[in-house]
């Protein structure tokens, strides 16, 4: 069981300070909404979450039965789905999934051909990822990261380019297969975090 642990989390660019002093605990199975205005530093907080960024001071200890994780080995413990993360689009839908799994388990009990069918793309497995419309390539994002066996899963604007239907399809995912996970949601829109268990505003910690 995986606890995440922030003690007096800030972090600066330059001389502006994104956000200072967060402290929070997360224990499996919560969701953390992450919420504030454009350019508040949602992002920023996730990928220094992820370890893809250092924080400027504080500290994110993750804490699996008790042992703390080098930073080093975070990644392995953890997924993403964000705007900003490109997947090899030079790939077919199948070359990208077994590519993807090689690095990350799927969860037990799901197939290659169950993921297809949860995220509608049975019938595009062999079409090249670059030729996916925006809505696909999302779906296809938001599969990679909550069908991968990792106790924290982070989902930056979950929602961006799905219609009316394809929300539906990511809060019932999310009901389906969070399971006993934490999930962190970077949003301004309640139907992206409507679960959560915690929220915090970033405004507040400037
Ligand atoms: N690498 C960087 N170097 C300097 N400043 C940065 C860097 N990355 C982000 N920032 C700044 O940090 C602030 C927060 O940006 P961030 O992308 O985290 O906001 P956000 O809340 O996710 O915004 P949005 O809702 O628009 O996606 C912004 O002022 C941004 O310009």
């Amino acid at each position: 069981m995986l606890e995440i642990q922030l003690q007096e989390v800030s972090k600066r660019f330059q001389y502006e300070w994104i956000f200072k002093n967060l402290n929070l605990i997360l224990y499996p199975g919560s969701a953390l909404a992450i919420t504030g205005g454009n350019g508040s530093g949602k992002s920023t907080l996730l990928k220094c979450m992820a370890g893809v960024i250092p924080i400027t001071s504080g500290r994110i200890q993750f804490i699996l039965d008790g042992k703390e994780i080098d930073d080093g080995e975070k990644y392995n413990y953890l997924s993403l789905s964000a705007p900003y993360l490109e997947v090899p689009e030079e790939f077919t839908l199948s070359e990208l999934i077994r590519f993807h799994f090689k690095f990350k388990k799927l969860l037990a009990g799901i197939s290659e051909n169950d993921l297809l069918e949860i995220l509608f793309l049975t019938a595009h497995r062999k079409k090249k990822v670059a030729q996916f419309s925006s809505g696909m390539k999302q779906r296809l994002k938001l599969g990679l990261a909550v069908f991968s066996d990792v106790p924290l899963v982070l989902l930056d604007e979950p929602t961006s380019n799905l219609d009316q239907k394809g929300v539906q399809w990511y809060q019932d995912l999310i009901s389906r297969y969070q399971m006993n996970r934490t999930l962190l949601v970077c949003s301004n829109d309640p139907r992206e975090y409507e679960f959560s268990t915690h929220k915090i505003a970033l405004e507040d910690y400037k």
